[in-house]
C-alpha cells in the first residue's frame, strides 16, 4: 500500500472518435461488464485518498456522456477536447490551473481507453515518482521481437529490443513543467503522441516504470474481446 497522502490531480483524455475500434459510438462508451469502458477508467481513480481532482476532456460533440450516471458526480470536472489527444490534454491542464491546481502539482495522465488499470500499478508509479525531478509513466518492456517495415511490407531490420519499452499510461509530471512543454511542442509542430514525448522534446528524460501488460489501451476489436474474454 503507498503513502495514500501523494496528493495528485488527474486528467483523461476522452475526446476521441475510436476509428480502428469500428464501433457504432466512441470506444470509451462501449460496454464492459455491465457498464462503458470510461466508468471502468473513471472508477481507477475516484477512489483514491491522494486525489485532489480528476478532469475528463470530452468532445464537444459529445452525445454520451450525459446519460451517464457518474455525469453528476461533483469530484468530476470537465473540458473541451481539441483536434488530437495531445490538444485535449493540454485542455484538461487548463482546467485544473482553473480548479486551482499549481505548478509544482502532479498530474496523471491516464487515457479513457485504458480501463484496467491495476491499483498495485498506480500505486507503484506514485510511489516511485513523489520525489523524481522530471516524472515518468507506466510502462512495458517489448517482449515480442520487433521487425522494421520497407514501403514494399517486408522486413528491413530486426532492431535490439532490450532497447524498447511500450509506453503505457497514466503518465505523471508536475502540471506547469508538462503544461509547457506541451504547449511549446505543440506550438513547434512537434509530434506528440505521450505526455513523455513533450517532456523529452523540452530536454528531460522521464523514468519508466515498468508496470502490467494487461494495462491495454482498447483500440481494435480484439482488444475489448480480450477484456471481456477475462
Ligand atoms: N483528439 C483526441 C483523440 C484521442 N483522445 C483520447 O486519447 C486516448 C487515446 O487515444 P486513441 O486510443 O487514439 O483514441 P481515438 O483517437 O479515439 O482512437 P482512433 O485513433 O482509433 O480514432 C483515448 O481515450 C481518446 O479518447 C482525446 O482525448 N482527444
Ligand atoms: C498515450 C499512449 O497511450 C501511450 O502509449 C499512446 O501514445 C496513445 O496513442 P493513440 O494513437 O492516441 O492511441
Amino acid at each position: 500500500m503507498t503513502d495514500p497522502l501523494i496528493p495528485f490531480w488527474v486528467v483523461i483524455p476522452a475526446a476521441g472518435v475510436g476509428s480502428r475500434m469500428q464501433a457504432d459510438r466512441p470506444k470509451q462508451y462501449l460496454p464492459l461488464a455491465g457498464r462503458t469502458l470510461i466508468e471502468h477508467t473513471l472508477d481507477c481513480f475516484l477512489g483514491q485518498p491522494g486525489l485532489r481532482g480528476l478532469v475528463v476532456c470530452l468532445s464537444v460533440d459529445d452525445g454520451w456522456w450525459p446519460d451517464l450516471p457518474c455525469a453528476s458526480d461533483e469530484r468530476i470536472q470537465r473540458a473541451d477536447g481539441g483536434r488530437e489527444r495531445a490538444d485535449s490534454v493540454l485542455s484538461g491542464l487548463d482546467r485544473l490551473v482553473e480548479l486551482g491546481a499549481d505548478d509544482a502539482d502532479w498530474v496523471l495522465v491516464h487515457d479513457a481507453a485504458r480501463p484496467n488499470l491495476a491499483e498495485s500499478d498506480l500505486h507503484r508509479l506514485l510511489a516511485e515518482l513523489r520525489d523524481d525531478p522530471v516524472g515518468g509513466l507506466l510502462a512495458v518492456p517489448v517482449r515480442d521481437t520487433l521487425k522494421m517495415v520497407g514501403a514494399d511490407g517486408r522486413v528491413t531490420g530486426t532492431p535490439d529490443r532490450s532497447q524498447f519499452w511500450q509506453a503505457y499510461t497514466p503518465q505523471m509530471f508536475r502540471l506547469g513543467a508538462l503544461r509547457r512543454a506541451l504547449g511549446e511542442a505543440l506550438a513547434a509542430g512537434a509530434n506528440i503522441t505521450d505526455e513523455a514525448s513533450a517532456i523529452e522534446w523540452a530536454g528531460q528524460a522521464p523514468r519508466l516504470i515498468e508496470g502490467r501488460a494487461d494495462n491495454i489501451k482498447v483500440t481494435r476489436p480484439e482488444d475489448l474481446e480480450f477484456l471481456r474474454r477475462r
